[in-house]
């Protein structure tokens, strides 16, 4: 069968193959849509983040710019004192009430001045307050200090502010410190947290101060001795922290919660928390706020509302999208692979059987083919042992370069087509012997045996075969039909072979009236030759009396070897009576003993044979050939006993002899 050059071969799994690649393209997926969705989680907490600390630092300028200006106010105040020789009491309060704080400046609890009083002074100073209208005044807390400072104006002088009129801020060391502070600097200073003397037990919040000192314009402050000497007091102000900070931030809490801390985050220092803290805050930012010469620290912590509308659906949907994208993609691989793993199993399965097809077909004890039906029978398929038959090769075969008609004997192509077409009529199977010649040129026999094979509408589509090569079966045959009719050693008719053609003889010599003779020969003392010099001596001796044998009679003769050291010749048409036939028949013994007396020649010896010849005749009216033979046989043994080199005859020869012929011839 010639090679397919197309023919599926097994192979290793390929990627797409394997269900591995399937698990792997579910890992990437999964791993692509974990990283995409906490990109995009983390991009939006950034954005979030980014948000919150945009609304942070909005935040904190404001408050900022409000503490900047309560500090101008302040600063305003200073400046009403550096103007006028003396600031009484209704210039305070319209000073105050001109700024319309509660309405511009929410938040602030008031604006007020402190009196710087040495302590030498403390009586005139109450006496001189007390003249105003107040004549419960009096600096407190009670205690000996000097300096003392106390509360004159404060603005709005009622309801709160009305406990701190004649606070000493000095007895109090963290409004001194700010107040110290301020002188020094003769800046603004802000104090710590304090307790405000306004708070009545009720709503109580943390406090703080802003103080400016006032100095006397008559000295020098460029340094600090100057201005702790030219100290006239403090415009200050006092704030309750929440309210302030609620003041500033009124609009937009929802979103952060405001911690604000003196000096550093600790719950000690907390001046405002705009709602308890929340730990697990999102987003926290903090600040530091540098107000007065001292630090505050504002701490934003995000919201859950600001958290929720930060939040975003994309990442989960990411998640689900990719996730149901790569189970799809899993899905679509792991089919595939498993599809592919079984139509490669199928096709390696096929090309198995196919291979073990074509080794049993190659097997096969001859060509097997498949061709056209029609002479000269083009070639589809054919087994490579079609080389060693004609010399062609398959592909040859196949590719139309030779065809089966090429290689046959051209006399026997029609004896082919026609079994070959009664067997397709018949649709049975055909068998037929012919003659190839082979690539060496040598004629072989083959027996082919095939059928058609047709549609179903009766067409013929093609013809599969076996050509089996029958030479060597041809010859053992060859062989057999020679060895049951010739002797093997000198290569003459055997006994069978000379009875079937004595019955043939006799049969014709009944047709045509023909007579013949029959002469049977017997070697003399053969034994002694035998003895002397040797079986193979004999047996050479034997095929030289063969060919004397034949030399003596004409080519339509017959010369047989019965076996041993006897011949037998039978001559045919040798007239129409016996006389005639007798007469000729005589001719031949005579050249037969003639030849056998000549000597032999055998090896190195030259040995001398000569013959006992029994002669009889026959005609049509004879009745078997054994009896003929028989007749001959006793002649021969006279002849023997007559003293052997001779030749005797048959009483029914002899009697058709004139009287003069009837003896023996030596
Ligand atoms: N070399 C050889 N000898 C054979 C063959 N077949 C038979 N013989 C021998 O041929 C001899 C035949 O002897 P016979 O015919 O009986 O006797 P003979 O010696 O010829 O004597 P007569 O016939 O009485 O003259 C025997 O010794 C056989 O063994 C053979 O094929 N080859």
């Amino acid at each position: 069968m010639p090679p397919e050059a197309n023919a599926p071969q097994g192979r290793t799994p390929g990627l797409l193959d394997r269900s591995a690649a399937a698990w792997l393209a579910l890992g990437v997926s999964c791993a692509l849509t974990i990283a995409l969705a906490q990109y995009v989680a983390t991009h939006l907490d950034t954005r979030a983040q980014d948000r919150f600390m945009i609304g942070t630092e909005v935040a904190r300028n404001q408050l900022l710019s409000r503490m900047r200006a309560y500090e101008q106010v302040l600063r305003g105040g200073a400046a009403l004192f550096a103007a006028s020789e003396h600031v009484d009491r209704k210039e305070w309060h319209d000073y105050v009430a001109a700024l319309d704080l509660d309405d511009g400046l929410p938040g602030i609890q008031g604006i007020g001045f402190a009196e710087v009083i040495p302590a030498s002074r403390l009586d005139e100073h109450h006496a001189a307050v007390r003249s105003e209208g107040f004549p419960g005044y009096s600096v407190h807390p009670p205690g000996a200090r000097d300096p003392y400072t106390s509360i004159v104006y404060l603005e709005p002088f009622i309801d709160r502010n009305l406990r701190a009129f004649g606070y000493d801020m000095y007895s109090e060391p963290v409004r001194r410190e700010a107040m110290s502070r301020a002188r020094d600097s003769g800046q603004a200073a802000l104090s710590g947290k304090v307790t405000l003397v306004q708070e009545d037990g009720r709503n109580t919040q943390p406090g703080f101060l802003i103080y400016l000192p006032v100095f006397d314009r008559q000295i020098d402050t460029r340094d600090v001795g100057g201005r702790r000497t030219a100290l006239l007091g403090y415009v200050y102000s006092p704030f309750r922290a929440h309210d302030m900070m609620r003041s500033i931030f009124a609009d937009g809490l929802r979103n952060a919660i405001v911690e604000l801390f003196d000096h550093y985050p600790d719950d000690a220092n907390l001046l405002f928390a705009s709602s308890p803290a929340r730990h697990d805050a999102r987003h926290t930012v903090t600040h530091a706020v540098e107000v007065g010469g001292r630090n505050w620290v504002v701490r934003f912590s995000s919201t859950a509302a600001f958290e929720a509308d930060s939040q975003s659906a994309e990442p989960m949907l990411i998640l689900v999208g990719g996730s149901a994208l790569g189970v799809l993609l899993f899905t679509i691989l792991r089919t595939n692979a498993v599809h592919r793993r079984r139509m490669q199993a199928a096709a390696n399965s096929l090309a198995a059987s196919r291979d073990e097809f074509r080794a049993l077909v190659e097997n096969v004890p001859g060509v097997v083919f498949r061709c056209q039906v029609g002479a000269p029978w083009p070639v589809i398929h054919i087994g490579q042992s079609v080389e060693a038959l004609t010399g062609a090769t398959a592909d040859e075969f196949v590719s139309g370069a030779v065809s089966f008609a090429d290689f046959i004997e051209p006399e026997d192509i029609p004896r082919i087509e026609q079994a070959i077409r009664d067997a397709a009529d018949k649709q049975t199977s055909y068998e037929v012997e012919y003659r190839m010649l082979g690539g060496d040129g040598a004629v072989c026999w083959v027996s082919e045996r095939g059928r058609v094979h047709a549609d179903a509408l009766g067409r013929d589509l093609w013809l599969d075969g076996v050509i089996v090569d029958i030479s060597a079966l041809k010859h053992a045959e060859e062989t057999m039909r020679s060895l049951a009719f010739v002797d093997t050693l000198t290569q003459l008719p055997n006994r069978r072979f000379l009875l079937d053609r004595l019955r043939q003889g006799l049969a014709n010599s009944r047709r045509h009236g023909h007579h013949g003779a029959l002469l049977f020969v017997d070697l003399d003392h053969f034994k002694a030759v035998n003895d002397a010099h040797g079986h193979e001596a004999g047996d050479e001796l034997l095929c030289e009396v063969a060919s004397r044998l034949r030399q003596c009679v004409r080519e339509g003769d017959t010369v047989a070897r019965l076996g041993g050291d006897e011949f037998v010749i039978m001559l045919e048409d040798l007239g129409d009576s016996s006389t005639e036939a007798f007469a000729k028949g005589t001719v031949i013994t005579d050249k037969i003993l003639a030849a056998l007396n000549q000597p032999f020649e055998v090896g190195s010896a030259t040995l001398q044979s000569t013959p006992s010849i029994g002669l009889t005749c026959f005609s049509g009216e004879d009745d078997s050939a054994e009896s003929l033979l028989r007749r001959a046989d006793a002649a021969m043994y006279r002849a023997k006993a007559g003293g052997r080199n001779r030749v005797e005859t048959s009483a029914a020869s002899a009697l058709a002899l004139p009287a003069g012929q009837r003896s023996a011839r030596s």
